[in-house]
Order: C-alpha cells, then structure tokens, then sequence
C-alpha cells in the first residue's frame, strides 16, 4: 500500500494559549477508511481543518499525495475534499449548480460526465433540478459529499458524518461510505459513535486531549472486543487451581470463591464445554456461572478516562 496523507509531529496551540495538538503523528494508506475516534474538545476538528488549510499549525508537517500543505497549498487541497459537519447550503440553488459550482472554485476543467457519474453514485441524479431547500435532511447531506467529490479528490473527510440522524439514514450513509470506498476514494470519518467506527472502518484511531493515543486495524482491535470473560462461583472455595488446569488461561479469583476464564467468542470452539467437564471431574462443584465481554466502547472508554486522570 502506499500512504496518501502523511502527518508528522503535528502541534497547534491557539492564540488562548490552549494546545488543541500535541505532536501528532498519523499516517494514511491510499484506499482505506479510517475512523478517527475521539471525545468532545480531543482535537478531530483542529486536525482536520490544518490539513484542509482552514486553520494554520504551530508546528509539524503535513502533506497530501507528496505535497507539503503549506509549500504547495493548492496541490495538496486540490486532492482533498472536505464534508464538514453542518449542512450550509445555498436553498435556492441547484444540486447541478452546487456541484458545478463547487468544481469550479477548485479550477477544475467543467466535466459534465464526472458529476453525473458522482450524483448517480449519491442517488441524487433524479434530484439534480430540484432545489436544495426541497431535499430531505438524508439527501442534503449526501449534496455535501457529491459537493466535496466535485473536484475528484483522492481523499475525503466526513466530520461526524451520521451526528443526529436516525437509525435508518446512518445506515444509508454507511453504504454510501462503501460505495465510495470500492471507487477507491479515501476516507477519514471523524464520529462519537464506536458502532460507526465498527461497522465501516480499516483502523480505528483514538485521539485524546490532543493525542493519538492508539491507532489499529479494525479486525484486531475486533479481536480483542471478541474477548470473553466466563466467571464460575465456586460451592466451596479452594487453596489452588489443580495442576490439570495450569496454563488454561484460568485464574482463580476472589479468595478462592471463583474462577475466570478468558476465551475468544470468535474461536470456533471456545472450550467452555470442555472446561466445566473438566472442573466436574476434578470435584470442583460449581455454585453459578456468568459471562460478560469487553467491548470496543470499553476499551476507548478505559483508554480516554486513563488519559484524563
Ligand atoms: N479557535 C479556537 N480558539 C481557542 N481554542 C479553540 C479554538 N478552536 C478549538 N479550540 C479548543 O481546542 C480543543 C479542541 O477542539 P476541537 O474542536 O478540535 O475538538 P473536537 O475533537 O473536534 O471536538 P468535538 O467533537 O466537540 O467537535 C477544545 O478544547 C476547543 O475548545
């Protein structure tokens, strides 16, 4: 793979004195999704608006395809389109005109098939007269992608792309997410929501008070979601685990009173069967058994509170 977005030592401090960015360092690979989680005031919109030119860095460096975004300021935007979070939108105008327009703000040569080719893959082509005040929420804010896809960009950003819309119409934007994906776009989509991030993101990254605390792929981070415990109380409590049960992954809790187990859901066989057959033969009577998984939303929780304390 080749990276397309390369960000290094990236620090902004606004004139408050506040530092929204410290050192951040993040690099992109063309053709993937990445889901870029964090919570209110972590710094997702300060880092996307100093690599759309929006707003000026105090330090680091940041380049788009192999431009440096501020010695080469218009090739790097150039390859760059932004879907910012709010639906500000001109609503007498045209979707066609909003498109058009919007292309030619970039100095791109018109290229008629190129928007029809984008608002078809929007589902707006049949929309492409109607005026922007008569389109329903779902629909503007598919005009605000085909508005950022207008100057054929490789990499696209998605600020909070599904913030307040129902189930339903964040469904429909997760397809249409995949649609643009399998046409090879790009995509940095900045959300609240770990379901989000699960369902269409590469990698996840985590940015907190200004850092990125982890970056990795989806499927591993997956895997370790995919993480069970089993716990089993205990009739009567032992000193020790028998030695059958040594490098099981078993651990004997609570003063003897219970035993946890860790196992993998995603395994084919987990071995729980196994194990409790196992503690039966062994005259270990068991009094009750529960289960509970370690989520995405847990990890991220844990790892945002540990940065805050
Ligand atoms: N123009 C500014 N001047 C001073 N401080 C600012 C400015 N813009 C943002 N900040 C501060 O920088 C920090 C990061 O803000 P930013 O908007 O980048 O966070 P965010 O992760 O996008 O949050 P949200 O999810 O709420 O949009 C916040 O503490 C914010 O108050």
């Amino acid at each position: 793979m080749t990276s397309i977005l390369h960000i290094e030592g990236l620090t902004k401090r606004y004139a408050s004195g506040h530092e929204a960015l410290s050192g951040v360092d993040l690099t992109i690979e063309e053709g993937e999704i990445l889901a870029l989680l964090g919570p209110n005031g972590a710094g997702k919109t300060t880092l996307i608006s100093i690599i759309c030119g929006l707003v000026m860095p105090t330090g680091g460096r940041v380049s788009v395809g192999g431009h440096d975004i501020a010695r080469d300021y218009r090739k790097a935007r150039g390859m760059i389109g932004l879907v910012p979070q709010e639906i500000a939108l001109e609503p007498f105008e045209t979707v066609w005109n909003v498109v058009r327009f919007s292309r030619g703000v970039f100095g791109k040569k018109r290229n008629d098939a190129h928007l029809e080719d984008v608002l078809r893959s929007l589902s707006l082509w049949e929309k492409r007269d109607a005026q922007i005040r008569e389109l329903s929420g779902g629909m503007k804010r598919r005009v605000l992608i085909a508005k950022a896809l207008s100057h054929e960009p490789r990499v696209l950003f998605l600020d909070e792309p599904t913030a307040g819309v129902d189930v339903e119409l964040r469904r429909g934007m997760w397809e249409v997410v995949e649609g643009l994906r399998a046409r090879g776009v790009t995509i940095i989509l900045t959300t609240h929501y770990i379901e989000e991030a699960e369902e269409i993101a590469d990698r996840v990254a985590v940015i907190s008070k200004g850092q990125i605390l982890l970056v990795e792929e989806k499927a591993r981070l997956m895997a370790r979601m995919g993480r069970k415990e089993l716990r089993i109380e205990l009739h009567e409590p032992i000193d020790s685990l028998p030695e059958r049960f040594r490098d099981k992954g078993l651990e004997l809790v609570d003063a003897g009173r219970a035993i946890v187990f860790h196992y993998d859901t995603r395994g084919e066989r987990t071995g729980i069967a196994a194990l409790l057959a196992e503690l039966s033969e062994a005259g270990i009577v068991l009094r009750d058994i529960s289960t509970r998984q370690s989520s995405l939303e847990e990890i991220f929780v844990g790892l945002v509170t540990e940065d805050t304390a």
